[in-house]
């Protein structure tokens, strides 16, 4: 397992290269979710952005916005946002993203797509050339409770044949509820060779009634910050 502190450190340099890169105070910016994000809101504080209108992707983010004195605001005061910045569990060569292992996909998704641009900040153990190379839990897929049943089923089958779990939440008995009230499974998966196949599936996940989100990110960044043990920064653009 990797060291906590290495893996921190290099959270800290992609969040805050990613601030200085490309936030300007006055912008509309995405909070993202997770432990990386964390620095991008210590740098946007630490820079005195205090005009950078911030939106958030979660109860964590929000707390994060709050507790650093920024600006906040929602979708609904600010529905177009200039930039994101977020974390993601797993990046590919052809930057597709796996999110949502703190369970934040569908808000995350949303104020990602709101903005102009979406840019990830991680640590160097997310780095991956193949699809599910580096991330073994699956694929986060946020359901509404009454339907976790028939979604397990449905996803055990053709076409989908994914091996789905509810997640379990640690601290409390019973699943893992969203901050939107839905569960979350964890879908697992024998061979996702090409990137059609990547591309079908999130199409056919967003197809199943009771589906509400899922953490496939596809097509949806350009940027990825990965900060390394060295004290380097890896950054991946098309
Ligand atoms: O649901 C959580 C989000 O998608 C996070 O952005 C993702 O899990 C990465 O989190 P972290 O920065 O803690 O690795």
């Amino acid at each position: 397992m990797a060291d906590k502190k290495l893996l921190d450190d290099a959270k800290k340099l992609a969040g805050y290269r990613a601030v200085e890169d490309n936030v300007k105070n006055g912008q509309r910016v995405g909070i993202g979710s997770g432990s990386t994000v964390k620095y991008v809101v210590d740098k946007i504080k630490e820079l005195g952005y205090t005009d950078c209108i911030c939106v958030p992707t979660s109860f964590q983010s929000r707390q994060l916005i709050i507790e650093a004195g920024l600006k906040l605001s929602d979708l609904s005061i600010t529905p177009e946002l200039d930039i994101t910045i977020d974390g993601a569990d797993e990046v590919d060569q052809h930057f597709n993203l796996i999110k949502g292992g703190g369970g934040c996909q569908l808000q995350e998704k949303i104020v990602a797509h709101a903005s102009k641009e979406l840019v990830i900040v991680a640590d160097y153990s997310k780095d991956s050339v193949e699809f599910g190379q580096n991330w073994k839990k699956g694929i986060p897929i946020e359901v509404h409770p009454m339907a976790y049943v028939p979604i397990i089923k449905q996803l055990s089958q053709a076409p989908f044949n994914l091996k789905a779990t509810l997640r379990m939440a640690v601290n409390k008995a019973g699943p893992v509820v969203t901050d939107n009230g839905n569960f979350v499974l964890d879908a697992t998966f024998q061979s996702l060779n090409s990137q059609h196949e990547i591309e079908k599936l999130n199409v056919q996940l967003k197809m199943i009634p009771g589906v509400v989100e899922h953490g496939l990110f596809i097509n949806m960044t350009k940027k990825v910050y990965f900060g390394q043990t060295d004290g380097t920064i890896k950054l991946r653009s098309k």
